[in-house]
């Protein structure tokens, strides 16, 4: 993969802005498939922001092979945008599933014949302001992870590229099971409290956290990662720690009166508790609520 292949980003909000505008900035052509128009993709980084431009295609037929193929929508609209990422995998272009969740592979599969599956954890949190346009809230840590292996290095070439920080996992399950703890609780909360990451230093809150994340970290190790109890407490002082004014994807949603994404989050740790046999009352409550939530019945 050298400078100046073509990237196909499937889905224009939070996600698709960070990998179109940092792949188009190291010179990329970059392809966003979206239902409305987009020709240029702006990043707010810090005090940085530049806009870079981007094709726009409307029909799946109009796709051409690329480097890189980049999955950045909600994991309830993967379905939907089936049609792209058959098109855009004909010719076996990796794709980058840069969702939420641990099911990635089962999500795409069906979609993109044998064509490499990367699955992604993405730890920049990444807020969309205006069509094409989002804002970057990055740490110092790298920005996604993806498991270790030779077509997810050439993968990470590219991304550094573009001014991102890839770090490659050699142990995934443990890597996307932390993400998905946090994810729980840090989504779930602030969506089903309609409050920014704070919320959590609140404390009856930081306590129902720490309880949701010990019922899910025994789940966690029962799917083989290695998540003693005390490295998914830290979760919660993690979250507790974040700027003032952090929010999550779901809480984004909730606001915009959006279906949540839920099942890809406390509806895949139910599914696993379930093939274990574990009991996690908690866990199903907050599912529960979500899904009424979901629904605008609450
Ligand atoms: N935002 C964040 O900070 C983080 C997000 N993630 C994960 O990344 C994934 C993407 O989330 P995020 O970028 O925040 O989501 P957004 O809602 O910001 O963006 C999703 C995009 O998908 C588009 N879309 C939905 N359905 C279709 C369709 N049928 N055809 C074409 N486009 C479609 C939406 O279009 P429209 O513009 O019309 O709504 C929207 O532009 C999720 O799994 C999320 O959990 C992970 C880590 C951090
Ligand atoms: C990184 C974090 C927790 C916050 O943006 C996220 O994954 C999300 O909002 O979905």
């Amino acid at each position: 993969m050298n400078p100046g292949r073509s990237v196909t980003v499937i889905g224009a909000g939070a996600m698709g802005v960070l990998f179109g505008a940092s792949l188009a900035q190291s010179g990329h052509r970059v392809t966003i498939c979206a239902g409305r128009p987009i020709d240029r993709m702006e990043l707010v980084d810090g005090d940085s922001a530049e806009a870079f431009p981007v094709h726009h295609v409307m029909d799946p037929a109009d796709l051409s092979p690329s480097a890189l193929v980049v999955l950045a929508v909600k994991a309830h609209h993967t379905v939907a945008v089936g049609d792209w990422l058959t098109a855009a995998t004909k010719d076996g272009s990796p794709v980058l599933v840069a969702q939420n969740g641990i099911e990635h592979g089962d999500r795409v599969r069906p979609f993109v014949g044998d064509a490499p599956v990367i699955p992604a954890v993405v730890f920049a949190p990444v807020e969309r302001t205006a069509p094409g346009r989002a804002i970057a809230r990055r740490s110092a840590g790298p920005d996604l992870c993806m498991p270790d292996n030779p077509v997810a290095r050439r993968v990470a070439t590219l991304l550094s590229e573009g001014g991102l920080r890839p770090r490659l996992e050699a142990d995934f399950t443990t890597a996307a099971w932390t993400k998905l703890l946090t994810n729980l609780v840090s989504n779930s909360i602030t969506a089903l409290t309609g409050r920014r990451t704070e919320v959590v230093r609140d404390p009856a809150i930081a306590c129902y956290a720490r309880e949701l994340v010990t019922e899910a970290a025994s789940v966690a190790r029962a799917a083989g990662a290695a998540i003693p109890e005390q490295n998914a407490l830290q979760i919660v002082d993690w979250l507790q720690a974040l700027p003032e004014g952090s929010t999550t994807s779901m809480l984004t949603d909730r606001t915009a009166g959006r279906p949540l994404e839920h099942d890809a989050i406390s509806g895949a740790i139910l599914r696993a508790a379930d093939g274990h046999g574990i009991e996690t009352p908690r866990i199903r409550t907050l599912h529960a609520l979500l899904n009424a939530t979901s629904e605008g019945l609450i």
